[in-house]
């Protein structure tokens, strides 16, 4: 191509230009170079220009000819007339029906494919017909080649460069054009002010009348100013279609963005197996769990219902909450699904001996039980009741009936629990509404016979939501459990295959409705001895597992096991002894620690740095006129409980009590005191003793609650040893209910009574007939070497109290 701008191209000789827009085509050619006459070929889409460099296509019918008579001149030139639609094809083209003006061209590489010619065209100049030669195709006309006279006017020259900056404008607003046509556009000089002009306008998309427009105006300045409204046109276009773009590209890409976070979310949900809707994941999980379920048909009808109700739920709406928290429950139970019993009476036998030592009648009691569910073939429709002081080892039994069962446990306190609908649930149209207890075990066990614990059924409260022990009763009750109803659930549930092991601390205060269904079996509290055994077989090994510690590093001697029960941990369960020891591991490890090949044996004497100064000390009997030893029986166990009686001299004739007695016992020692008035002169007292004396009775300790009339014998034999001012035999205690002619009457808790004596060292009872036969019933290592004296009135009473 050309190396200045300036420089024209010889037509004649022919160059081969490449197509597109090219620097230095499209000059203006001297007329005197081209013929008069000039082939016309009509172009369809929009005008040619003069500076322009184009393929153009064309039918071989009927435009072969033309394309091979130009080919065959020198000149190889032809004109281009812009016609709106594919006219003259077959001719005879009109005058009409083109426009003024066209362009004149050269064509370069004709090529023949598939009925079309593609040739390229090199603009050259204007031209206008002055004559047809030929009408029909190949036409031929006679041409003129108009020119704008030079004009060298600041204007024409300014809106030139006008032009030049507005195509700078446009170019970096569309990437079609090129880096060749910046260079090109640098070096076109605003002194060609024609060919700037057509060549601005053919860069544009305007539409074809526009340009023809163009085409057909020579006066360059008219020229340039159309031009020029058409390029700032195509500069709006084109920056409106760079925000379109732009937009489109930021929606694409925010698609995108979303597209992309969506399929993360969807391989992290697969990972974690999670990869449905919220809500076909809820409905395949309940029907997950129906499963291997089988469910009575109205169960499986109102489980459809709700199924078909969470089907339709707006997902996020509470209602689907509500929904989906019931179906939550109600699939979750466990319909039909219940686990073989063993009712192997060895194995029971083993499981009990491994976990407890001593015990042997509640074990004798409990493998009864188990029997009888074995010969039966279900220990279904029982329920147990473990009662006695704390930490004897009630749960743990519990425990070891469902072990040697292989049933599952669960236990839960009913202590304290005044609302009906813990037990029974609350109705679904109470927000925050929750299934009873039973339902939680059961969803917890997913067996429907486990063995259920209900810990403190003594300690059952109740208010004004309802009654508690009524609903445990009906839970409870063998008649009734079969349907039992859960208010939440709405569903009836089968809990007669349910196992009820209870504990309490004492019957007392058990609802009777409620006693009366159970087989209720007794821990007493463990003497000494027992609890030494317990402590070496269980509690001692096991502390040392905890802490880690190996059965060599660290020994205690029976002696100080002993101490540590006498002087540490004297009540009547375990648990205490349990802790004290934990207490004594702890403190040793700390010494293991600094002295990992230490060997530690814990001696009597270590114990005061290792727990303190003893709790207790063996207690002094209290002894002396008007004292006498009675023996109480709390839900703490039995105990030793002393009753003193004196005499104030400043005051005349009374009866005062302290001690903080219940009205129970108040009575009991209004009737001794009456008994007593009544009968001194019997007792070999002074018969008007009371008549002068003011009497104060008190049972220490003062600050413990204490009721019952089991004291009645005890308080009796105070005031007569008051009376007769004669100390009672050392070594002597009681208990007995006493009337007011003066019959002994039986009592409860003789066990935990006999035990809380010999805790004392305390070898000779008085105890009442009546209960000849509880005693009688003692293992031999309870009664051994005790000396028990019944009474059936209170003259047997007398008769042992003094030497
Ligand atoms: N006869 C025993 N043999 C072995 N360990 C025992 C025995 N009695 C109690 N224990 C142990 O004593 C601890 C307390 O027992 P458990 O919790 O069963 O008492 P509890 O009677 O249920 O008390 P509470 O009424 O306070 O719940 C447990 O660690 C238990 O294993």
């Amino acid at each position: 191509m050309t190396e200045h701008d300036n420089v024209q191209p010889d037509i004649i000789e022919g160059q081969e230009p490449e197509t597109g827009f090219q620097p230095g085509t499209g000059l203006v050619i001297p007329n005197q170079r081209l013929p008069d006459r000039l082939y016309l070929l009509p172009v369809h889409n929009r005008p040619f220009f003069p500076a322009q460099v184009m393929p153009v296509v064309v039918n071989e019918t009927p435009w072969a000819e033309t394309i091979d008579r130009v080919s065959n001149t020198p000149h190889h030139a032809l004109s281009l007339f812009y016609v709106d639609a594919p006219l003259g094809e077959s001719g005879p083209l009109d005058s009409e029906d083109l426009p003024q003006t066209g362009c004149a061209v050269k064509i370069h590489h004709a090529v023949k494919e598939d009925g079309k010619i593609q040739f390229i065209a090199q603009g050259l100049t204007r031209v206008r017909i002055t004559q047809w030669l030929s009408r029909k195709p190949p036409y031929l006309v006679e041409v003129e080649y108009p020119e704008p006279p030079a004009d060298e006017r600041d204007e024409v020259r300014a809106y030139a460069m006008a032009l030049i900056n507005a195509i700078k404008e446009l170019l970096p607003l569309n990437p079609l054009y090129s880096e060749e046509l910046k260079n090109y556009l640098n070096r076109f000089s605003p002194n060609q002010p024609s060919p700037l002009s057509d060549f601005a306008a053919a860069l544009t998309s305007a539409k074809p009348g526009e340009l023809q427009d163009v085409l057909d105006t020579v006066p360059i300045l008219r020229r340039m100013e159309k031009v020029l409204v058409l390029l700032k046109k195509e500069i709006d276009v084109a920056r409106l279609q760079g925000e379109i773009s732009a937009e489109v590209n930021r929606t694409i890409s925010e698609h995108q963005r979303k597209f992309f976070l969506k399929e993360q979310l969807k391989i992290i949900q697969r990972e974690l197996g999670l990869s449905k809707d919220d809500r076909t994941a809820d409905v395949e999980q309940f029907r997950e769990r129906l499963e291997g379920k089988t469910l009575p048909d109205t169960v499986r009808t109102k489980i459809d219902e709700e199924l078909a109700k969470l089907s339709v739920l707006e997902t996020g709406s509470p209602e689907y909450g509500v929904t989906r928290n019931y179906l939550d429950w109600a699939t979750a139970m466990p319909w039909g699904v219940t686990h073989e019993d063993k009712l192997d009476i060895q194995h029971a036998r083993k499981v009990l001996d491994r976990d407890h030592s001593g015990l042997e009648d509640v074990k004798a009691r409990i493998l009864e039980f188990l029997a009888v569910g074995a010969y039966r073939g279900s220990v279904a429709g029982s329920i147990v009741l473990l009662v006695g002081p704390p930490g004897v080892g009630k749960t743990s039994i519990g425990h070891s009936i469902a072990e040697s069962l292989g049933r599952p446990f669960y236990r839960f306190s009913v202590g304290g629990m005044r609302d009906e609908a813990e037990i029974k649930g609350h109705r679904r149209t109470y927000i925050g509404a929750m299934p009873g207890k039973f339902v939680q075990a059961l969803k917890d066990v997913k067996v429907m016979n486990p063995v259920i614990m209900l810990d403190e059924i003594d300690k059952l409260g109740s208010s004004h939501q309802g009654d508690p022990a009524s609903a445990l009763l009906e839970t409870l009750d063998p008649e009734q459990n079969g349907e039992f109803l859960d208010h939440y659930l709405d569903l009836r549930l089968d809990l007669s295959k349910v196992l009820f092991v209870c504990t309490a601390n004492t019957l007392d205060s058990i609802p009777g409705p409620l006693l009366d269904r159970m087989d209720v079996i007794r821990l007493s509290g463990y003497i000494a001895e027992e609890k030494l055994a317990i402590a070496k077989q269980h509690l001692w090994p096991r502390q040392l597992e905890r802490a880690g510690v190996r059965k060599g590093q660290l020994r205690i001697s029976d002696k100080a096991m002993r101490q540590v029960i006498e002087g540490y941990a004297r009540e009547a369960g375990v648990r205490n002894l349990e802790k004290q020891l934990a207490k004594v591991v702890r403190k040793s490890v700390v010494t293991l620690l600094e002295q990992p090949d230490a060997k530690i044996s814990i001696k009597p004497e270590d114990l005061k740095g290792l727990l303190g100064t003893p709790a207790f000390r063996v207690e002094k009997t209290l002894k002396g006129v008007g004292v006498i030893t009675g023996l109480a029986w709390t839900s703490m166990g039995g105990a030793t409980l002393p009753v003193e009686a004196t005499r104030i001299h400043t005051l005349n004739r009374g009866f005062k009590l302290t001690g903080k007695l219940g009205d129970v016992m108040k009575e009991s020692a209004e009737i001794a005191y009456s008994y007593l008035c009544a009968n001194l002169e019997r007792y070999k007292a002074d018969k008007t003793f009371f008549d002068e004396a003011f009497v104060h009775l008190h049972v220490p300790e003062g600050a413990t609650p204490k009721d019952g009339p089991s004291a009645g014998v005890t308080i009796t034999s105070a005031l007569l040893s008051l009376a007769r001012n004669e100390a009672p035999r050392p070594g002597l205690a009681m208990t007995g209910e006493i009337t007011l002619t003066g019959q002994v009457l039986p009592v409860g808790g003789i066990r935990e009574k006999v035990i809380a004596a010999r805790r004392q060292s305390i070898f000779e009872l008085i105890l009442p007939e009546a209960n000849r036969g509880d005693f009688e019933e003692l293992p031999e290592y309870l009664t051994e070497g005790m000396t028990i004296h019944f009474a059936s009135h209170y003259k047997d009473v007398a008769k042992r109290l003094f030497a």
